[in-house]
């Protein structure tokens, strides 16, 4: 079932076109990473998904439900995070999470307790005393406090500390371990490649690209170095299929790969390899290609 379903989806400010007839479809569970650069439009798609705008025209599901007739209902079906988010700041971190407990209509203690643990964040103390990076984990709890099907994450990992990105990064693929869907925009490239299914990349109000993370990884630039008994084959390896740059270093072949290096090892087998070793591919250059103007 498709989480998200998005047609001719449209928001305009003014004269400015933020969101240009998006088609989106999410289908669950899954952590969808939603990327972009800035002004891409992505807090607009997380705002009419969320029900907190109005679309100038075309429509969204979520849940099943069409967000503009029935936004209550799939509200409360859904855990969200803004970009820029902040609470009361005369409640505690403790008095303000049960009174959004109690607007949804209750929920476990030991949830909330477990989440402040796992977050280390003093829920005693009054959020407008606590720094930038414990207040977004009050935001963080209160998303994922009531165990929503989805949970709509607007850069949810701001102002939080490594060890604190990790923890979250672990509850998100929890998260869909457990069946439920997180959409997560973010512009931390490392954090996306190491939680996300697919990616969709949005530029200008457009879709630019939607794909599942392990074809993309596929089609990237990898470092390679195989090392020969001899003479290695520099001459051979640079017209194998994929190999963008090779250079050669005593019995060593450097290689810049694309995509496949299954041609490149058939053409280096003969000449006798006597190892092989490849670093990840780098997402990094793949999602710039996208990020600029075509
Ligand atoms: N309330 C508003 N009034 C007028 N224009 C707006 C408003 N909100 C956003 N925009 C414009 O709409 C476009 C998309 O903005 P949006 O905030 O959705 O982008 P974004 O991808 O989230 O950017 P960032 O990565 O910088 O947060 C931008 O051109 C922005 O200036």
């Amino acid at each position: 079932m498709n989480v998200i379903r998005t047609r001719a989806l449209t928001k305009r400010y003014g004269k400015t076109l933020a969101l240009d007839g998006l088609d989106l479809e999410v289908p669950g569970p899954a952590v969808f990473g939603y990327l972009g650069p800035n002004g891409a439009g992505k807090t607009t798609t997380i705002r009419l998904l969320a029900g907190l705008l109005r679309a100038t025209s075309g429509h969204a599901e979520v849940l099943g439900l069409d967000i503009g007739r029935d936004r209550d209902r799939a509200q409360r079906r859904i855990g969200y995070l803004p970009g820029q988010f902040t609470a009361y700041p005369d409640l505690t971190g403790d008095q303000y999470l049960r009174y959004l407990a109690g607007l949804r209509g209750g929920v476990g203690g030991k949830a909330v307790a477990g989440l402040a643990e796992r977050f280390d964040v003093d829920l005693s103390r009054r959020i407008g005393g606590l720094s930038h990076g414990n207040r977004q984990k009050i935001g963080l709890i209160q998303a994922f406090m009531h165990e929503p099907e989805l949970l709509i994450l607007d850069e949810p990992t701001i102002g939080l500390d490594p060890l604190m990105q990790r923890e979250f990064l672990a509850l998100v693929r929890e998260t869909r371990d457990a069946g439920r869907t997180v959409f997560l925009s973010s512009h931390i490239l490392d954090e996306v490649e190491a939680v996300a299914d697919t990616v969709a990349i949005l530029r200008r109000g457009h879709l630019v690209v939607v794909r599942p993370v392990g074809e993309l990884k596929a089609q990237a630039v990898r470092r390679m170095e195989l090392v020969f008994a001899g003479e290695p084959p520099l001459a051979e390896a640079e017209k194998a299929d994929g190999v963008r740059e090779a250079t050669a270093d005593g019995s060593r072949l450097h290689l810049v790969v694309e995509g496949s290096t299954a041609e490149l090892l058939r053409v280096a087998a003969p000449y006798g390899i006597e190892s092989v070793v490849t670093h990840e591919p780098d997402l990094e250059e793949i999602f710039m290609t996208y990020y600029e103007e075509r």
